[in-house]
């Protein structure tokens, strides 16, 4: 007994980070597609890739900024076609989760990437959706879906996903906006926000990532979201720092994306532990697990050895993480104690 609370009185920072529970909230599941699990759906569905092989997909994978980024990943998901590509994603995903001690996580799902290439909205919801209840019943992770519009396109297109989802409502907690930020302000999506609102969706956009501060408060003030996504930008705007101190609305920082996508030239460099500092509710998410180098834990731990984090600092990430979720009380309370415990240990 002596010895196991000596040896965890010395556990790191890192393998703190690794032990503890922790919510995942920026993840796009089309994003955790590993080059192996989109060889093998191609050849179920008979789809002919632009790639000779699983190593000449993943030697393509070196990004300058988000757009070079997009233009494959959107490449790798003309994979998905039926029902059980969708589950399969979500299950190897949920697998890795698990194996990181996440223990609730928010997907993020772009149906437009699917919808324009005939695959119907029931087939990508209800595949998402099958994985999710499994998720809790055989892994024991909490898994709720967020439908995202795809920026680049029109708040028209947007308006019609929304009501092409709307008989699948109940699947849904809530809308995000991603792909090309730069252009494409929040401002051009603040009637179909609008409308979410009334339906009592949740909201959260990406916005502070590769465009500048203005479009976080646009996401706030026109959007009037519950969550930023990325949101590394607010470093350059002392009175945005300030509001979202004040409000603790939540950031979901993504910080081996950040670093992949040349948003930030070096780990060391990444402005996490300033967001911590100024008492923000930052959170460490993956983005796109498959393409950016990691999962949560590897975002976790290269980010704490390379910001110098104190255990302390994980564990406000990880309590972070709780209280940024969509949860209701009762399992925030449940998932708060847990990571006491872990925290204690
Ligand atoms: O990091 C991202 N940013 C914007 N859109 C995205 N879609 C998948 N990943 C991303
Ligand atoms: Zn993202």
């Amino acid at each position: 007994m002596q010895t196991n609370n000596l040896s965890e009185m010395t556990m790191t920072p890192a393998e703190l980070a690794r032990a503890i529970p922790k919510a995942e909230l920026h993840i796009h599941i089309e994003g955790s597609l590993e080059p192996e699990l989109i060889f093998a759906l191609a050849k179920r569905n008979g789809v002919v890739l632009p790639y000779a092989s699983v190593e000449a997909l993943r030697a393509a994978y070196a990004f300058t900024d988000l757009q070079s980024f997009l233009d494959i990943y959107y490449a790798g998901a003309s994979v998905l076609l039926k029902e059980a590509d969708f589950y399969d994603m979500a299950w190897a995903y949920f697998e890795r989760a698990k194996a990181d001690n996440v223990v609730h996580t928010e997907l993020f799902f772009d149906p437009q990437t699917h919808t324009t290439r005939g695959v119907p909205m029931a087939t990508v919801i209800q595949g998402l959706s099958r994985a999710c209840l499994d998720a809790k019943e055989k892994l024991g992770v909490s898994a709720l879906l967020i439908l995202c519009f795809l920026r680049h396109l029109s708040e028209d297109d947007a308006i019609a996903t929304l009501e092409a989802a709307l008989p699948y409502r109940e699947h849904f907690i809530g809308v995000g906006l991603d792909s090309s930020e730069l252009g494409h302000p929040p401002e051009k999506f603040e009637r179909v926000f609008a409308r979410c609102r009334e339906l009592g969706l949740k909201l959260v956009a990406h916005a502070g990532e590769e465009g500048p501060p203005e479009y976080m408060w646009q996401a706030i003030d026109l959007l009037k979201v519950h969550r930023i996504d990325h949101g590394v930008a607010c470093l350059q705007d002392p009175l945005l720092m300030a509001e979202l101190a004040h409000t603790r609305l939540p950031l979901t920082v993504c910080p081996l994306s950040n670093l992949k996508l040349c948003v930030v030239n070096d780990l060391r460099d990444h402005p996490l532990k300033k967001m911590l500092d100024a008492g923000l509710c930052v959170t460490v998410n993956s983005d796109d697990p498959a393409y950016f180098g990691g999962y949560m834990n590897t975002n976790f731990v290269q980010t704490t050895e390379a910001l110098g984090l104190s255990r302390d600092e994980v564990i406000t990430l990880a309590r972070n993480s709780f209280e940024a979720a969509f949860i209701d009380a009762d399992r925030r309370q449940v998932l708060m104690r847990e990571l006491g415990k872990a925290a204690a240990a």
